[in-house]
């Protein structure tokens, strides 16, 4: 169990972590989002024992995580942290970068270990090959190898498929996540990528200048986002008053609208006028406005001509759901 109890940090006089707490189960996989400056990579070092914390631990199987006053070298050897720097050694080769770490008095399980990592970070042919004439994408995968190459019991990732493009991007989360899985590795990723929290990530947690504003199950997390700053880390999202949506609640509550739970109908009071149409490939993303000027994202499936007046209607089950618990708590309060 990772636990992290009432951390504070501060940069000079300027505070960045505001009582963090939360623990993670072992083998479990964190997605850690924010916007950019909310304290995910500050968090990372905290975790990691980089930082000297104003207040508060980090504690892994009950044994704390030793800040810089105690380790020269920061960092705990069942813990791995990859971030943007990424501390390769530019003039040797991707197999010896990876194996760098490992012993060399078992050259067979040494060689088994490089090539069974070449394979997850999907970088064989370039065994030989030195890093230095790698590109920036195939040198952040060389980085998250050489982490793993010491079999950590912490994966501590800071955005680290910044660089790769989208194609190479999939195959390697593909690959490397279900791993992760599998050898039980408890992985923290910070990151902007909606498409590594959803299908990826069973935890999420969402930081909002240095506090936590929502954790738990990243489904519970999506589906019953905490405002609209919370569901617009996943895209693009609504705020609309609840009445507009259903005409029997007649309360003033804003309530978070994702653009795929509002589709086009015959039959409703919503009315917007349609802006622009953003092509996605597999639908279009809409931008309209309703005559209060609320700005409305939905989904469609052509392009609607500018200008256009088009109903709306939110029937997707989701939304449902988030409305009746809207509608309680509006009841009971
Ligand atoms: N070495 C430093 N000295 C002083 N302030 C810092 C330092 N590093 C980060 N900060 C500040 O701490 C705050 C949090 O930064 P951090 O890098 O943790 O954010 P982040 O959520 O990871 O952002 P991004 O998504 O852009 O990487 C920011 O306001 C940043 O300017």
């Amino acid at each position: 169990m990772l636990q992290v109890n009432n951390v504070f940090f501060a940069y000079g006089e300027n505070p960045i972590l505001k009582d963090i707490s939360f623990q993670l189960p072992n083998g479990s996989h964190l997605a850690l989002i924010g916007e950019s400056g909310s304290g995910k990579s500050t968090l990372l070092k905290a975790i990691y024992g980089k930082l000297k914390l104003g207040q508060g631990e980090v504690s892994w199987n009950n044994q704390k995580v030793l800040g810089p006053d105690f380790n020269l070298i920061p960092g705990e050897n069942y813990m791995k942290y990859v971030s943007q720097d990424l501390d390769l050694m530019p003039f040797t080769t991707v197999s010896e970068n990876i194996g760098e770490h490992l012993s060399v008095f078992e050259p067979e399980t040494h060689q088994a270990r490089i090539q069974e990592l070449l394979e997850v970070i999907q970088l064989e042919d370039y065994a030989h090959v030195k890093v230095k004439n790698l590109s920036g994408g195939q040198q952040q995968r060389v980085a998250i190898a050489k982490a793993l190459a010491q079999e950590p019991k912490i994966l501590l990732l800071d955005e680290p498929f910044s660089s790769i493009d989208q194609f190479k991007k999939n195959g390697l989360k593909q690959l490397l996540f279900p791993y992760l899985k599998e050898k039980g590795i408890t992985v923290i990723n910070a990151t902007h990528d909606p498409d590594d929290i959803l299908p990826f990530s069973w935890l999420t947690l969402v930081l909002k200048d240095g506090e936590i504003l929502d954790f738990g199950p990243t489904k519970n997390v999506y589906n019953h986002p905490k405002n609209l700053y919370a569901a617009s880390l996943f895209g693009e999202a609504n705020t609309i008053p609840l009445y507009f949506l259903n005409p029997g609640y007649y309360i003033d509550r804003p309530i978070i609208v994702y653009p795929h739970e509002l589709s086009v109908t015959q039959n409703s009071d919503f009315m917007v006028t349609v802006e622009e149409s953003f092509f996605k490939g597999s639908h279009f993303l809409v931008k309209a406005f309703h005559e209060t000027n609320l700005m409305v994202w939905f989904i469609h499936s052509r392009s609607i001509i500018p200008g256009t007046k088009v109903a709306l209607k939110g029937t997707a089950k989701t939304l449902l759901e988030r409305i009746s618990k809207t509608h309680a708590k509006d009841y009971h309060s």
